[in-house]
């Protein structure tokens, strides 16, 4: 990063997100969070389950609406999902019918048709090559592992030349050593595309091991901004230098000492129960909207 970076990349003002109850009756989940995130800066976001770190998120990357409060991308006020933003949710949802190659093609496509062929088969090429799918790209889903399938995921956002990426969960799904591996693809891809960052995480380690700040989000409802953490490991970042300097245990038990201390607070964090559902919108439901605005649903 130069002096020059925008220190406002990124700013998220006041932000208040009010889903309906069952009654219709709305219900606010985030209420006044404001972060502003420098222009190449890898933020992590945890909290408890359901304090709303998907939901800030999702409303980040314009596939949820904002109930007050806004969101300014490179002096630019969201409105909606733009191609200046991807997701990476845990799972990738490719089409099954078509290799990895053509998964990505389909959101290039969509975002950039007038960009000429050779150039969209460029983009895709570099961007499974990025991930280290350069010998599969002629690979259907079925002949994936979870984790390639989700560097197809990966490949699929950053070819579509975000200037922020946002990741919920990316890694949830996968084992420990798949997750290590995905943890250093998008280091390194932050690292060489000059990306802006925030992923959500339940994992403290990820959350320090990747990232410059750790963002702590309150319980909720009405969940706001906890506190924040610097995290001072210099980057390029070495795995074991990382876990073997002692900060790296201070940073650690500083964000468990805040989530622990959050668990004796009363107060419920989920409007409704029910494993992912959430009210009247699904996971899926999301990132199925996420699916259609890269263009890679009908
Ligand atoms: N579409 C929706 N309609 C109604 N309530 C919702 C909706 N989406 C989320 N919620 C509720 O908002 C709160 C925050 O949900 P959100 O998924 O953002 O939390 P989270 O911190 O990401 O949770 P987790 O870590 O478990 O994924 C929860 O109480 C959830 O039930």
């Amino acid at each position: 990063m130069t002096s020059k970076t925008n220190s406002k990349f990124v700013e998220i003002s006041n932000l208040i997100k009010e889903y309906p109850n069952p009654y219709g009756d709305p219900f606010r989940v985030v209420e006044d969070f404001n972060l502003n995130i420098k222009e190449g800066e890898f933020i992590s976001l945890i909290g408890h389950s359901g304090c709303g770190k998907s939901t800030v998120l999702t409303m980040l990357a314009g596939l949820n609406e904002i109930s007050g409060g806004g969101i300014i991308v490179g002096d630019k006020e969201i409105d909606g999902p733009g191609p200046d933003r991807a997701v990476v949710f845990q799972a990738p949802c490719l089409m099954p019918w078509m290799t990895a190659y053509s998964n990505v093609m389909l959101g290039v496509k969509n975002v950039y048709p007038h960009v000429d062929k050779a150039t969209q088969r460029q983009i895709v090429e570099h961007s499974l090559s990025v991930v280290g799918l350069a010998d599969s790209m002629k690979k259907y889903p079925r002949e994936l592992s979870g984790g390639m399938q989700q560097r197809v995921g990966i490949a699929r956002a950053i070819a579509l030349q975000p200037k922020v990426l946002l990741l919920d969960e990316p890694f949830g799904r996968l084992d420990s050593l798949t997750r290590m591996e995905l943890q250093d693809v998008i280091i390194d891809i932050l690292e060489r595309e000059k990306l802006t960052a925030m992923i959500v995480t339940h994992d403290v380690d990820e959350a320090v091991f990747m990232a410059d700040r750790c963002v702590m989000m309150s319980n909720g409802p009405r969940a706001g901004l906890g506190e924040i953490l610097e995290i001072d490991f210099p980057r390029p970042r070495n795995r074991e230098e990382v876990f073997n300097d002692p900060k790296f245990f201070t940073y650690r038990e500083h964000l468990l000492a805040f989530l622990e201390q959050r668990s004796h607070i009363k107060g419920g964090t989920r409007v409704f129960s029910g494993g992912e559902t959430m009210g009247f919108m699904h996971k899926e439901q999301i990132q199925d909207l996420a699916d259609k605005a890269m263009g890679v649903v009908a």
